[in-house]
């Protein structure tokens, strides 16, 4: 499987427009990254309340056998008086950066799957601190976030349709019948309406994903958060699982936040920020999100290597 997208392991890189602003100018003149917030925020789309925002966020960890814990994030603000604007309902965020940088830290933080050691986030009106209970997050993120991940963590012994409809089973909410209808409505969004009866084994590594995003669905979350989704992906189905994702967010209007190394993917966020050794170090706005086409993409990646 060709895998052409490159680990970004340094920023500077993607300061530098790379495929997406030179070929996409074809199919959509209006596509430009910009540095200045205040010039180009998405003139197309309108954006609700914030629905996360973090004040003097810190996560230290202990290691044993070190005295000085490891500062994973070391003084994260967005949203309130910062200028890095807070997460607001329906917009679609990239966290990028180096490896090490925090990315995956702060998208635990934002995921209550991690509590701050410093600092507050406040999720949806409420804040999030060292001493919020473990509980009063679980069912926070239970009930508002949904989660996909590099690796699709699908039950093995179930199908497509029972892993999709499993996270409705446990919030409890639905009964049989409302959860039948929505299970198949989910799989008809992403497109396995006629694999829902397959096993994760029998699914190609795309489809898989989408089965991933459905069931991350299922309970209608508030904010879907991503950690490298497309990572395992060949360069095919990391598009179309991207098409399929920006069509989430356009369509339905859900709230995005994903980890991704792959500068190519920027053109699909509405605003992407940049951490490095724990700190927000830049936040750059697009003007139009723009989806890659295959065709026009493979051409680029091959003109790109030959220079
Ligand atoms: N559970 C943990 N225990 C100890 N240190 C950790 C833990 N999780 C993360 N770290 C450290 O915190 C820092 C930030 O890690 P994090 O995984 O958030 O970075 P990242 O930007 O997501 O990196 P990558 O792109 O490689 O996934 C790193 O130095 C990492 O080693």
């Amino acid at each position: 499987m060709q895998k052409p997208f490159k680990d970004d392991s340094h920023l500077e890189k993607s300061n530098i427009p790379l495929f997406p602003y030179e070929l996409i100018k074809e199919t959509s003149p209006t596509f430009r990254l910009e540095n200045n917030p205040n010039i180009s925020f998405n003139q197309n789309k309108i954006f609700g309340e914030v629905v996360v925002c973090a004040e003097h966020l810190e996560k230290e960890y202990q290691i044993e056998g070190r005295n000085e814990p490891v500062l994973a994030i070391r003084d994260i603000s967005f949203g309130n008086k910062s200028e890095i604007l807070g997460i607001r309902k329906g917009e679609f965020v990239m966290l990028r950066g180096p490896s090490g940088g925090g990315k995956t830290t702060c998208l635990n933080m934002i995921g209550l799957i991690d509590k701050p050691s410093h600092g507050k986030l406040t999720m949806f009106g409420t804040e999030i601190n060292e001493k919020t209970r473990e509980s009063f997050m679980a069912n926070l993120r239970l009930e508002k976030i949904g989660f996909v991940f590099q690796t699709y963590n699908l039950l093995s012994t179930m199908s497509a349709y029972e892993n999709v409809e499993l996270p409705m089973k446990i919030l409890g909410k639905l009964n049989k019948k409302q959860r039948h209808a929505r299970t198949i409505k989910l799989l008809e969004l992403v497109g396995l309406q006629d694999r829902m009866n397959h096993l994760p084994s029998e699914l190609s590594g795309g489809e898989q994903q989408r089965v991933t995003i459905a069931r991350a669905l299922s309970n209608e979350p508030e904010l879907l958060l991503m950690d490298e989704p497309t990572g395992d992906l060949d360069t095919k189905n990391t598009i179309e699982v991207m098409n399929l994702i920006l069509e989430l967010n356009q369509k339905i209007g859900t709230t995005i936040i994903m980890v991704t190394h792959n500068p190519d993917i920027e053109c699909y966020a509405d605003r992407i920020i940049y951490l490095q050794d724990g700190h927000i170090i830049k936040q750059v706005m697009n003007s139009q999100q723009t989806k890659l086409d295959y065709t026009a993409f493979m051409k680029y990646i091959s003109l790109r290597e030959e220079k």
